[in-house]
């Protein structure tokens, strides 16, 4: 689970940064004579990471920047993004979890890529062999080519010689940024060391201020914010979001454009606020835009009902002292639906904090205006959980955890950041996705009656999506749970080492004792950052050189096994470590070796893995699985 910071659009723009344009010959740079160091600002290596992507921004948007400038320019500014968030070992990055995180950090070059998009596409989709095949979707094909590279440059999968020219601009970005500290400070908390004990002290971190087409953001860390003294007149340097109540009337269209306040709260499905006359599926308060509002409701039937799956789990105290947590009432096969039910909430991950004057950026500092957003975001959701919930619906969703008590986001917006997962859309609903990517709100978190009682655990059970067309949080199980256990879910990444981990999780006021946590080892940590590339590679090898070699025997395999024990032992036997991967390696092994027993074995797990990851695929996300992309864990994203 992962409840994103909340970051706020100021009103002005990014001031010019002192930094040199350099000459560029573009055709040269392109066909690989120049080195990236040749076109970015002399000063590059002591620039901080925000620096740097502000003096690309300024290359790129430099007088006359040309073709292929512009692109360097902006790879580069996006390598900035990418290799800061995805190299191991960087000291504040974290590793990708989804292309739904990289699509929100790149959201701040949509403007680049609509002025040269498809040349850029073009370039970023050849050259690592991925097509956008579902046309008008750029952006978002970018974006997953975008991510797909970052993993596999993460994972060593990938060299300079086996990248395109412009690729090369990405390996000299990175090495260039070798050593580089990165005082971005924002994403996660700078957790104090540990103490003797094993608890986290403290996890404080710095807000950081960073720009958005323009716009000013500040970014609250993911831990709890740095406290700073604030003047008595904080109030003057920012104007509170004003949210409109929930609509009883039709909405009001004037020349084809819906009439209403910036932000509202709206049901889904629309019901009264009226305890006899809720809907028997439940419903969810929903902070969103009138726009959006209307393209949503104009789909016919929508939202669709729940559908309707046995009782499985129970919510109940832990006898660990880990508060509440879920439970199986009976054994459950692994991907198995397990809960379906619209959130108490949903909302947009930004703007919540209101708009900052132009003032506030000159005059506080990013931490002060950090605790301003925190405390005006208590009032936003504070209307949202008391003029739009019932007496019980209050009742229940203040009952939820808060592990943000000491850093002034109060007791609403505290639980929301305990417990929102952030969500994507997916594409359930025609038109309606983009929003995700662009929505001028960037993107929504949700709480959940139930889903938010998961505690976590390295070796997660549950894994959870979002489908829009019945507006439902979805969950299903990533391998077989026994009745009486408790169910888990994931709040960190399965590629994260221990200490990125407990890092991670810091926020959550607790340390993770799961059995990885307990047995970590410097080979599990390892074998966690490189699962997933590795049988991706495995895979490749498979089909291009072990299916073609007459010469081959099943020895082949004695790493490719080994590793499968390790990752089952490990609990990485599951999607996002690539698990699924071995059965196609083992069948096509054994098929051109001969051992049909095994191979037919092998071809049975093919099945059965495919046809349970399209069924939760399908189930999780509302949205048909389009074939051809590869199912067996090799797209996985
Ligand atoms: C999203 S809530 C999970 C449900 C929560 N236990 C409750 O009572 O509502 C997150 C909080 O649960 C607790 N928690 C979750 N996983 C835990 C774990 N593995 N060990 C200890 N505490 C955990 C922490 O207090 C954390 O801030």
């Amino acid at each position: 689970m992962e409840i994103t910071p909340v970051s706020q659009p100021g009103s002005s723009q990014l001031s010019a940064l002192s930094t040199t344009t350099p000459a560029v010959d573009d055709d040269s740079v392109v066909k690989g004579k120049k080195t990236i160091e040749d076109f970015l600002p002399k000063d590059w290596e002591t620039l901080s990471i925000s620096e740097r992507i502000r003096s690309v921004t300024e290359l790129y948007n430099a007088d006359k920047p040309e073709g292929n400038v512009k692109h360097a320019a902006l790879f580069a500014s996006i390598a900035s993004v990418l290799f800061r968030n995805s190299v191991p070992g960087s000291k504040t990055g974290k590793p990708l979890e989804s292309p739904h995180d990289f699509g929100i950090m790149l959201q701040e070059w949509k403007k680049c890529v609509d002025n040269g998009k498809e040349e850029v596409i073009k370039i970023v989709t050849t050259g690592i062999g991925y097509e956008d095949d579902n046309g008008g979707g750029i952006f978002g094909s970018m974006v997953v080519a975008m991510y797909r590279l970052a993993r596999q440059l993460a994972a060593g999968e990938l060299s300079a010689s086996s990248l395109p020219t412009t690729m090369v601009f990405l390996e000299g970005v990175r090495r260039s940024m070798g050593n580089q500290k990165d005082d971005s400070g924002e994403e996660e908390a700078e957790v104090a060391e540990v103490d003797g004990k094993g608890k986290a002290k403290e996890n404080i971190a710095q807000s950081s201020r960073d720009t958005q087409n323009g716009e000013r953001l500040i970014k609250l860390p993911f831990g709890n914010v740095k406290q700073e003294e604030l003047p008595d007149d904080i109030d003057k340097y920012v104007t509170p979001l004003k949210i409109g109540p929930v609509d009883k009337a039709p909405l009001q269209i004037k020349n084809g454009k819906v009439v209403e306040p910036g932000a509202i709260a709206t049901y889904v499905p629309l019901c009264p606020l009226d305890n006899s006359k809720r809907h028997p599926d439940g419903h969810t308060i929903w902070a969103t835009t009138p726009a959006t509002k209307a393209k949503y409701y104009s789909n016919q039937g929508w939202p669709k009902p729940l559908p309707k799956i046995p009782n499985k789990i129970v919510v109940k105290p832990t006898d660990d002292g880990t508060g509440m947590g879920v439970f199986a009432t009976r054994d459950i096969k692994r991907f198995e639906p397990i809960l379906v039910e619209r959130p108490y909430l949903v909302y947009p991950r930004r703007s919540a904090g209101g708009t900052l004057s132009d003032k506030a950026f000159e005059e506080l500092s990013d931490n002060q205006i950090g605790q301003l957003m925190v405390k005006n975001s208590e009032p936003y959701f504070r209307y949202l959980v008391d003029q739009q919930m019932t007496s019980k619906e209050r009742r229940d969703f203040m009952s939820l955890a808060n592990s943000h008590m000491n850093d002034g986001s109060g007791p609403v917006f505290g639980i929301v950041r305990t417990n929102g997962f952030g969500i994507e859309f997916g594409e359930g609903l025609p038109g309606a996705d983009r929003d995700f990517w662009t929505g001028e709100l960037g993107g929504y978190g949700a709480v959940t009656k139930i889903g938010s009682r998961f505690n976590h655990s390295c070796i997660p059970d549950v894994a959870h999506g979002f489908d829009a067309s019945t507006f439902t949080m979805r969950f299903t199980a990533l391998r077989d749970i026994k009745k009486g256990s408790q169910i888990f879910t994931g709040y960190t990444s399965p590629s994260a080492t221990k200490a990125e981990r407990q890092k991670a999780l810091a926020p959550y006021g607790f340390e993770c004792t799961c059995r990885a946590c307990v047995n970590a080892t410097p080979q599990t940590d390892k074998l966690r950052k490189v699962s997933l590339a590795l049988t991706q590679r495995w895979r490749s090898q498979a089909i291009k050189v072990w299916s073609k070699d007459p010469n081959l025997t099943e020895k082949v395999l004695i790493p490719v096994l080994e590793t499968k024990r390790r990752m089952e032992e490990e609990g990485l036997d599951m999607k996002d470590a690539g698990y699924f991967t071995f059965p196609e390696i083992l069948h096509r092994v054994y098929q051109k070796v001969g051992n049909r027993a095994k191979m037919e074995e092998a071809g049975g797990e093919v099945m059965r893995t495919a046809k349970g990851l399209i069924q939760v695929e399908e189930w999780t996300t509302g949205v048909k699985v389009k074939f051809g992309r590869g199912l067996t864990g090799a797209s996985n994203n």
